[in-house]
């Protein structure tokens, strides 16, 4: 589904992704590691091209998407969530995930204006759709709230809500454990697992150990910019390099 060949970013005269390389197929539940400033977060941006690499290629179902922008490449079916998602503090909960929808949609301008047969159908639609989302996120009790009122959490969940509303092929998580409780990381994991299960390849960054060994099936590791292991949970956990990469770095924290 996703190839990345070579890829690379120099900023200046710094390295943050070098000579990357790694694929991922539909349904796998992929997560990229690494200590703090390794690459990750430049990776993601290249991916969903916030970012043009400096060299190297990104295919997506056998298209090449380098640089190609990131309205194009939610066009083509990926987006990514971010780490604090203030862009819709005033609207409620389902306004915001109705917005994540609304390119989707077929009608016209003037369909919507005049409330076209195909207008109705759109917005029933994607009403519908909104509510599945947020039942799937655990939201539903939440859909006339504000979001400015929502907690941490359910700020993360609404990101996710708002980037699934679109639907996506593949969804870029950038940290969905940061600051969550060990509850809401246990239901942070199933939730990544019904995305999945939904027909959505979820790829993670993310730094809470326990969480990535817990929901991926193989992980990417990269330290300075590039890929020094890949492997399952347990292979990762194990590999020598991993450790050193991460005994050299200040985020100690690998769950071992
Ligand atoms: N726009 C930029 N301009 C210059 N340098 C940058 C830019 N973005 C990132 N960098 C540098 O590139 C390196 C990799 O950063 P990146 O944010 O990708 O790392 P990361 O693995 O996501 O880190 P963290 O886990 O701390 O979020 C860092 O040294 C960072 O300072």
């Amino acid at each position: 589904m996703l190839e990345v060949r070579g890829l690379t970013k120099i900023f200046g005269g710094l390295t943050a992704v070098k000579d990357l390389n790694f694929t991922l197929d539909a349904g796998e539940i992929l997560s990229i590691i690494g200590p703090n400033g390794a690459g990750k977060s430049t990776c993601f941006k290249l991916i969903a091209s916030f970012l043009t690499p400096t060299t190297g290629t990104v295919r997506f179902n056998g298209k090449d998407i380098t640089g190609i922008g990131p309205h194009a490449v939610a066009r083509h079916g990926i987006v990514r969530t971010f780490q604090e998602n203030t862009s819709f503090q005033d609207m409620t909960v389902r306004e915001a995930v109705l917005l994540g929808y609304q390119k989707d949609c077929k009608a016209s301008l003037a369909g919507m204006i005049f409330r076209s047969p195909r207008a109705r159908r759109d917005e029933r639609e994607a009403g519908d759709y909104a509510d599945h989302v947020l039942d799937m996120l655990g939201m539903t009790g939440l859909a006339n709230t504000v979001s400015a009122a929502l907690p941490h959490g359910m700020l993360r969940n609404l990101g996710i809500a708002v980037a699934l509303a679109a639907r996506p092929k593949l969804i870029l998580l950038d940290e969905p454990f940061a600051g969550l409780n060990s509850d809401e990381t246990k239901r942070g994991v199933e939730l990544i697992r019904k995305i999945r299960d939904e027909g959505v390849t979820p790829i993670l960054v993310e730094h809470d150990m326990t969480a990535v060994m817990s929901v991926s099936e193989r992980i990417v590791v990269v330290s300075f910019g590039s890929k020094i292991a890949e492997g399952t949970p347990a292979e990762i956990q194990q590999n020598e390099k991993v450790i050193e990469a991460y005994l050299g770095a200040e985020d100690t924290e690998i769950g071992l």
